[in-house]
């Protein structure tokens, strides 16, 4: 439930009617001197402070949400760390997209063949609802495999998971996750497993080939976890050339072009796109837009729920295996929509763990933006830079912002809530359409992350997670398993639960 503000001023969040406040003189913060500045700034945040602390403690230091600062890799621009002043990025009137799907950062166009694909462009221009409209229609044709390939990617990765664990050896999640969201993804949307035997087949090579045509497109906002005087001189100082990985792009898009055939005929049949644009376009909606969001979110999901196990496992389990019961034994879209804890929790892990943690835009026309308690003028063409782990901790919205409960995206108070979940560059009550810049999968993000958590708890009574060691600081945390229990097979039945739900998923097409 959100709390009333106190301030005077108009308040989206406490819906208020007040006058607003007189614009201010001047935005608080500095850029410091040229290249100087924004260097102190990208060794901050990287190094000396780390992103959480570099927003927080330029907020206590300006007292305000609001404020100019330096973004990695050195771009100057406005922060804004509050709900109301976030909103401004989801007005088409008010911002410009164009070119800020990573703030100023603009990757050479030789990574996309020649092409700036969607996420580059704003809604005005003449391709977007084009493209947006493409993949949004593959992800809705494609609704049918989404239950089944997913089920069969979630037993393939945790037959794996078990025999680690019964063989002494580690069971990181972190990492077998990107063979079961690629699995997945291109299984659902490409209709072609990654390994089948093929003259352009990925074999198991497809993770590493996006990583590596990912980290060296965006190296200069990347932390590879080298040595710090490494990562500046190599990665963060200058723009890593697309040579460095054309040969494993080529592979890609080698795998694209060959096996895509009915997604590339809806670009052209439908959509009227050329097939080389709309190739690269796909490869990057699968590589960057899901695949990388999708393995930064299923370990975050992993380690919320595993690091609060008993009475929220409890919960979970008797949630999930209720309404499979009461769905005919079947894990269905029907049963699904009967798991609001389960919608909850994956819910809250997205507002303190978004994968996409920056959204970025240019101002428009001269503006002015508001905080809970100030207003500022901004100067047309200013970059604005929504910072969107404080947004989702404004504590003028959420009671306990710091704090995971899994429940509080449940119920009436938790419908009211909808309009301040921002992870999917829009308000979650709101829809993604081909004419706003809302992520395509908003639906299907939310649809795999329940999945994730029902397949565990259909699978497994409950799961124990091995501690991080505090020394991988810098490093992405490595989720590995510690325990997996294993459910004990029906006694109505010869199949074991997990391969009844799995036999049932694929032949369930309700
Ligand atoms: C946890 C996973 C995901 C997160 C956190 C996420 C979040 C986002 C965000 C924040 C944006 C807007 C970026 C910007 O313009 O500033 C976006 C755009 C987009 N997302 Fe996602 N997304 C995820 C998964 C997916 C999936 C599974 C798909 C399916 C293909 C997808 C497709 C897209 C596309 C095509 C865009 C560009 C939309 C446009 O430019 O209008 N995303 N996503
Ligand atoms: C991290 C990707 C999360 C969600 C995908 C989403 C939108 C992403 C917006 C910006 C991310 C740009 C890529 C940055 C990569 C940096 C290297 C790394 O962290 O691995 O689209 O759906």
């Amino acid at each position: 439930m959100s709390r009333r503000c106190n301030k005077a001023h108009v308040c989206a969040a406490c819906n208020s009617s007040a006058q607003h406040p007189k614009p201010q003189e001047s935005i608080p913060g500095s850029y410091g001197a040229p290249f100087i500045g924004a260097l102190r700034d990208r060794l901050d945040f990287f190094w000396f402070q780390g992103e959480d602390e570099f927003f927080r403690k330029r907020k206590e230091r300006y007292g305000s949400t609001i404020f100019r600062v330096n973004f990695v890799p050195g771009m100057p621009g406005i922060a804004l760390l509050d709900q109301k002043s976030y909103l401004v990025l989801y007005d088409p009137t008010k911002v410009d997209k164009h070119d800020t799907f990573v703030g100023a950062l603009l990757p050479k166009t030789d990574f996309t063949g020649g092409y700036r694909v969607l996420a580059y462009l704003d809604p005005l221009h003449p391709k977007h609802a084009i493209l947006k409209s493409f993949i949004m229609e593959l992800i809705k044709s494609n609704s049918s495999r989404i239950l089944p390939e997913f089920a069969t990617a979630f037993s393939e990765t945790f037959n794996q998971m078990e025999t680690a664990l019964s063989e002494g050896r580690e069971a990181n999640f972190s990492s077998s996750v990107k063979m079961l969201v690629l699995d997945f993804l291109l299984r659902a949307i490409v209709h072609r497993d990654p390994r089948a035997v093929g003259a352009a087949a990925l074999g198991d090579d497809g993770p590493s080939l996006l990583e590596s045509w990912i980290a060296v497109q965006f190296a200069a906002i990347a932390q590879a976890g080298l040595p710090p005087i490494l990562e500046e001189i190599f990665l963060h100082s200058f723009p890593l050339p697309f040579s460095l990985i054309r040969a494993n792009y080529q592979r890609i898009y080698s795998f694209f072009d060959t096996y895509a055939i009915e997604a590339l005929d809806v670009a052209k049949e439908r959509f009227d796109l050329e097939r080389d644009e709309a190739t690269h376009n796909l490869i990057f909606a699968i590589g960057v837009n899901a695949w990388l969001g999708l393995i930064k979110l299923l370990p975050s999901i992993i380690f919320y729920v595993g690091k609060n196990n008993s009475h929220l496992h409890d919960k979970l389990r008797g949630e999930i295996r209720a309404a499979v019961a009461s769905n005919g034994g079947r894990l269905s879209p029907k049963a699904i929509e009967s798991m609001p804890l389960v919608r909850s929790t994956v819910l809250e892990v997205l507002r303190l763990a978004s994968p996409a943690k920056y959204q970025y835009a240019r101002a428009r026309k001269d503006l002015i933006i508001e905080s809970h308690d100030a207003s500022f003028v901004v100067k047309k063409g200013e970059l604005l830079c929504g910072c969107l782990s404080m947004a989702s901790r404004d504590p003028v919205i959420f009671e306990n912002p710091d704090s995971f409960i899994p429940e509080r995206f449940e119920g009436g108070d938790g419908e009211k809530l909808l309009p301040h979940l921002l992870w999917s560059n829009g308000p979650e009550h709101l829809h993604t359409t081909s004419q706003n810049k809302q992520c395509a999968g908003k639906d299907l993000v939310i649809l795999i992350a329940s999945l994730l958590l029902a397949h565990i708890f259909i699978r497994y009574d409950t799961f124990e997670l091995v501690d991080q060691p505090s020394s991988a600081a810098r490093k992405p945390p490595q989720i590995c398993f510690k325990t997996l229990q294993i459910r004990a097979t029906d006694p109505t039945s010869d199949l074991n639960w997990a391969q009844r739900i799995s036999s049932i998923s694929s032949s369930d097409q309700t």
